[in-house]
């Protein structure tokens, strides 16, 4: 079966360091994969990578059967706003826009009506479970339920990959499992494949797979 999203000998470098070397992987539709290692051990790169955020020094990235790292900046910008959701750590929603207002901006971008993206964005809200809040601002709502937002937008457009990186990091442990649920639910009801770059093992556990990444490479063991 071919893969939705595969790293083929992957190198990623910030000048003299390499964040990345030799990683092959790949991701089947459905699958749910940890990303987990010691801090700088190129996690976010490997994400980031994936994503066709950062320049490869060597090595090849396919998303459903098409080269993704040879397009050009603004095909491959379209291939993952398209394709792809993103969550980070702190979110990077507007803080002065409502959370059903931030949901609905990258439909729009897509170029959604308003009324159909607001509706959508409501109902995505709903699934994730802050309907109740979503006319509030990103500024006055809690970091859970503002994360909460972040995963709805990441799966608003019905993306085939969500990339997480360290979507929990800054949650307790009951917004924590919420943002997990939220996610793993959408991602059984989508088919989305998900990846969760965590430190945490109890986010792990809410996934299929763990990949260990270990001084830039892939490593088979236990998590640190
Ligand atoms: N923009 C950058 N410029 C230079 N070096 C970088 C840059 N980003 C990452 N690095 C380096 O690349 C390596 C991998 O970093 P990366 O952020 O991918 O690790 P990580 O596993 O995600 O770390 P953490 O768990 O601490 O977030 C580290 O040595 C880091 O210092």
């Amino acid at each position: 079966m071919t893969a939705l999203l595969e790293a083929r000998g992957l190198r990623v470098e910030y000048g003299a360091t390499v964040a990345l070397d030799a990683i092959d992987l790949a991701l089947a539709a459905g699958s749910r994969t940890a990303v987990m290692g010691p801090s700088g051990s190129g996690k976010s790169s490997l994400v980031h990578a994936l994503a066709g955020i950062v320049p490869l020094s060597a090595g090849e990235v396919w998303l459903e059967g098409g080269r993704l790292d040879t397009l050009s900046e603004a095909r491959r910008s379209r291939a993952r706003l398209a394709r792809m959701g993103m969550v980070f750590q702190f979110g990077d929603l507007v803080p002065e826009l409502t959370l059903v207002e931030n949901v609905m901006l990258p439909l729009q971008v897509l170029g959604t009506r308003a009324a159909t993206a607001r509706r959508r964005a409501v109902e995505v809200l709903e699934q994730v479970g802050v309907a109740e809040v979503a006319d509030r601002r990103i500024g006055a709502v809690s970091g859970g339920q503002a994360q909460r937002a972040a995963v709805a937008r990441a799966l608003a457009h019905r993306p085939a990959i969500v990339l997480a990186d360290e979507p929990t990091g800054a949650l307790d442990t009951v917004s924590s499992e919420q943002v997990m649920d939220a996610l793993t639910r959408l991602s059984v009801d989508q088919g989305t494949a998900l990846v969760v770059v965590t430190h945490d093992h109890r986010v792990a556990a809410h996934l299929d797979d763990v990949v260990v990444v270990r001084d830039g490479r892939i490593s088979v063991g236990i998590p640190a």
